[in-house]
């Protein structure tokens, strides 16, 4: 086709995206039935990951849940047997990943090939950057960006082979946009959505329209994770107060079984993400100080800090390397 011809129909396909993306506003599109599937949710123990779990499970779905808190994995897996749903449940630290591939290999043996995949688990260092531990950092990196690749290395060949799956890559809105002093989460979740968009492309790149992907950014969720964590109280009450962790896991669930490829919660986000790609650099700095954007994270530290004095002891600790010389995360691998 010559290109003239082509440009011709390429504008056509736009414009018939922005109908489509147009009615889906006004017409919810139908679910797609999960009975059946295998649906591995990681961070599984406790907030979002129980929820999402138990979505999949009322809907039929076998569970794999994963999480490095044992007990409280179990459980979830406990909750969702009682209520009659297949659940295998496994501790697994997905920052290492030599844990993620010796698991994923138990999955298979066990269970058998994992056809939707939610990486959801996700931590935060709760200081800025210049009292933050290297290890913390280290650690967010980690778990919400590195683990995607080890996890989808794992479980999309199979996917792939079948052209059947979905990968649902649970971000963040400060995925998107950021604000002062959590370095460590927003570099992390960038990281995240620029692996789900890249993957995304490659997937389509090669034609298996059976895979679908999933890109999951939500504002402030009361699950405890970002406890503290505030804007302007006027803007709080009146136009943006935190996302309850259940209406979050329903909005994203919806988009998971419409195969959307990405949902912001609330829908506001979307309008930050495009002011901050529109709007000169100190037009953004003086909008967030008036919505008291600017320094939302400072109570939040505040309230962390006072978490961990009570504690006594700093529970990430435990997962240091007793000999700095040696790389206890993928020693095996090596
Ligand atoms: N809460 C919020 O405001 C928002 C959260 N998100 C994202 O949603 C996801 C879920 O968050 P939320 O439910 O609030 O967080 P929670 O802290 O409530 O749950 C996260 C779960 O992941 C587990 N986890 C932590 N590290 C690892 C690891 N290395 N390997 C395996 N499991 C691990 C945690 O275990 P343990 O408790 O032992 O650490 C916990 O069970 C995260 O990716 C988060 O970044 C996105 C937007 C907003
Ligand atoms: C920065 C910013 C805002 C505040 C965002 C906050 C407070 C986000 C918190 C998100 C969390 C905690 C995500 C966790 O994954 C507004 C007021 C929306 C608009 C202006 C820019």
């Amino acid at each position: 086709m010559n290109i003239a011809a082509e440009l011709v129909l390429v504008a056509f396909r736009v414009v018939m995206a922005f109908v489509q993306a147009a009615l889906r506003w006004v017409f919810k599109p139908p679910e797609k039935s999960v009975a059946g599937e295998v649906c591995l949710v990681t961070g599984a123990g406790g907030g979002l990951g129980r929820l999402f779990a138990r979505e999949f499970a009322e809907r039929g779905a076998s569970l794999v849940l994963w999480d490095i808190n044992e007990v409280a994995n179990e459980a979830t897996a406990e909750a969702l047997r009682a209520s009659g749903a297949r659940v295998r449940a496994y501790t697994c630290d997905i920052s290492r990943r030599a844990d993620v591939y010796c698991t994923a290999e138990r999955v298979r043996a066990e269970v058998g090939e994992v056809t939707v995949l939610v990486n959801n688990a996700g931590v935060v260092a709760g200081r800025p950057l210049l009292d933050c531990p290297d290890e913390l950092i280290e650690r967010s990196m980690a778990v919400n960006c590195h683990a995607h690749f080890w996890m989808v290395k794992a479980f999309l060949p199979h996917m792939l082979e079948n052209n059947h799956g979905h990968v649902v890559t649970v971000a963040s809105s400060l995925g998107l946009f950021s604000t002062a002093g959590i370095e460590d989460y927003c570099a992390s979740k960038y990281g995240a959505v620029g692996f789900h968009e890249s993957l995304s492309h490659e997937i389509k790149a090669i034609g298996k329209d059976g895979v679908n992907t999933t890109l999951i950014c939500p504002y402030l969720v009361n699950t405890g994770m970002f406890r503290g964590c505030r804007i302007r109280k006027e803007i709080e009450t009146y136009l943006l107060s935190p996302l309850e962790p259940q209406y979050c896991v329903h909005e994203a669930m919806h988009a998971v079984l419409t195969n959307r490829s990405m949902i912001c919660t609330p829908r506001l986000m979307y309008l930050v993400v495009f002011m901050k790609s529109i709007l000169p650099w100190d037009a953004v700095v003086c909008i967030y100080r008036f919505l008291g954007a600017d320094k939302c994270m400072y109570p939040f530290f505040a309230e962390h800090r006072r978490g961990l004095n009570n504690n006594q002891k700093e529970p990430w600790t435990d997962a240091l390397p007793t000999n700095p010389c040696v790389d206890h995360g993928n020693a095996d691998l090596d």
